[in-house]
């Protein structure tokens, strides 16, 4: 067995733990990085990359669908699912082989192979091979997908978004269980390059939205377009030959037996926190076995272990794995004198189309009567009816008294840059009065937004602040 004495040790070398590695290495600090699966991390891999890159396609077969809305007519659109799939791979493999690349020109000294899991509070074994006495710890390990009990023993019928992006061709049909942004994403996306897709999702919910005026609106929007069976339930699912037959239950309590391809579980992920030991380090954990940690240090307690990233479950996202690996792998060398680190407000995009995007403060976390919600409607905000993306809805809260601007929620035509303007001014702490006191250039779709502040400061105004959520949207200029 390798005995090894360092300063930090990173489990994990995805985006949290290459960020980690790094903000340790900044402090002169000896640092090494464990990895027991392939270098590119699950962005690039399996995750916000490839998952783009195919909605990219589906994107362009779409408009030219969609040109008809403008007296455009294309003859013979042909998806060709071979070269869809050859860019995918070949970007994809482009994007993993930055972060490749960069992992080879570490020191072979600081990259060590294999699974890592605690001995002690200060002790990693890796494998059988070494083991490792480390100052601190960083657990950054990331999250796998979770498939309910029900969809196993489909064998190669049965899929994750890890399998998806490998793919040499697209599927003629596949049932997508779960309307997170994965379901909704990939389940448009394959929709729109010719699959038949069925989207089937347990309870009402799509894509985390808490504002039930958002979601209602983005319910409509998503399923004039797709087959999406809200409140459903999958009653079995089996495998017949080389398909699958799916018998499910609607909300009105229709019952169906149906034949896809394959079966697309994207029902959430789980930290991977499993077979990692934490049992033997004396850190306190919840019930579900996740950590106890400081979201401001990314400490254990009072521990030398720091978690950052999807493996603590927080906010599993790509700038935030980033922004938690900084925090934690500066905190890991300075330990014992850790200190809170920079984190950006919650702030989530979903690229469906229309896209949904929350930020700040979640409608659920509002304070009953201490809110207004200044709302817009897209179904005619001028500049999205010129280019016929006229759906959705935006919400902005404010603050009584305070009038500041504390959070949105949105389904909305090129919502990931109306999110970005709002999530910007939301952690700037603007009011909605300063916010409307910036430019506005015409004909654009933030003069939606701007419809959706000036109701906000119009009810901030009256004073009546908002008990439940305003269902009444204000049609846009
Ligand atoms: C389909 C999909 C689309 C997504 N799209 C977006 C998006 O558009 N925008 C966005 O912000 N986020 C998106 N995400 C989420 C984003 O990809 C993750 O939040 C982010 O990649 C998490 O990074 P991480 O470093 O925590 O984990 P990872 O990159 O998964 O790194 C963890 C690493 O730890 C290793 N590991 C685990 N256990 C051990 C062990 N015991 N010993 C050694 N090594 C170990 C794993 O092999 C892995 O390489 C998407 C995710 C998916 C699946
Ligand atoms: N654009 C983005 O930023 C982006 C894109 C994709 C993924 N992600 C990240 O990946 C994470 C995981 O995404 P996700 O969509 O898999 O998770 P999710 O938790 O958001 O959604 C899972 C869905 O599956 C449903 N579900 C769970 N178990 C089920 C069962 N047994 N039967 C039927 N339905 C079931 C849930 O009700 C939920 O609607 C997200 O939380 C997000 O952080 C982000």
């Amino acid at each position: 067995m390798n005995q090894m004495t360092v300063d930090v040790a990173v489990i994990g070398a995805g985006s949290a733990g290459l960020t980690a590695y790094r903000a340790a290495k900044a402090h002169d600090v000896r640092a090494v990085l464990i990895e027991r699966g392939p270098y590119g991390t699950t962005c690039a891999r399996v995750g916000c990359m490839p998952s783009k890159l195919l909605i990219a396609a589906a994107e362009a077969a779409h408009g030219i669908e969609h040109a008809r809305g403008f007296g455009i007519h294309a003859a013979n659109v042909h998806v060709d699912g071979a070269a869809v799939m050859a860019r995918v791979k070949t970007e994809r493999d482009r994007f993993a082989g930055f972060v490749i690349d960069y992992v080879d020109q570490l020191s072979s000294e600081d990259r060590i192979r294999g699974h890592a899991k605690f001995i002690d509070s200060h002790r990693l074994q890796v494998d059988d091979h070494t083991v490792i006495d480390a100052r601190s710890v960083v657990i950054a390990t990331g999250s796998s997908p979770s498939v309910p009990q029900e969809l196993r023993g489909l064998g190669d019928r049965l899929l994750t978004s890890d399998a998806v992006f490998d793919w040499d061709t697209l599927p003629q049909s596949i049932a997508v269980i779960g309307t997170g942004a994965i379901g909704l994403e990939l389940g448009q996306a394959l929709h729109r390059l010719g699959a038949r897709v069925t989207l089937f999702g347990r309870s009402k919910m799509l894509a985390q939205i808490d504002d039930p005026g958002v979601l209602a609106v983005a319910r409509t929007c998503l399923a004039d377009e797709l087959d999406l069976r809200l409140e459903s339930s999958i009653l079995s699912a089996e495998r017949d030959g080389n398909a699958v037959r799916v018998h499910s239950r609607s909300r009105d309590g229709t019952e169906r037996t149906e034949h896809f391809e394959f079966i697309l579980a994207a029902t959430g992920r789980k930290p991977n926190i499993q077979h990692l030991g934490l049992e033997r380090t004396g850190i306190e954990l919840h019930e579900n076995g996740l950590p106890v940690f400081d979201p401001l240090t990314m400490q254990c307690g009072e521990s030398a272990i720091f978690i950052a990233g999807d493996a603590n479950n927080e906010r599993p996202l790509l700038h935030e794995a980033t922004d938690q690996g900084r925090i934690a792998g500066s905190n890991a060398a300075r330990y014992p004198h850790v200190q809170p680190g920079l984190r950006h407000i919650p702030f989530s995009i979903a690229f469906t189309d229309p896209q949904i995007a929350l930020l700040g403060q979640s409608y659920k976390s509002l304070q009953k009567g201490r809110f207004v919600i200044g709302s817009t409607s897209f179904d005619d905000q001028g500049r999205s009816r010129v280019m016929l993306k006229n759906k959705g809805v935006l919400h902005v809260y404010a603050e009584t008294g305070s009038s500041r601007f504390i959070g949105a929620a949105m389904i909305a035509p090129h919502a990931e840059h109306l999110a970005h303007l709002l999530a910007w001014a939301c952690q700037s702490r603007m009011t909605i009065p300063q916010m409307l006191e910036l430019p506005f250039y015409h004909p654009v779709i933030e003069e939606g937004l701007r419809s959706a502040l000036r109701d906000a400061k119009e009810k901030l105004m009256r004073g009546i602040p908002e008990i439940e959520h305003c269902a009444d949207c204000t049609p846009g200029t």
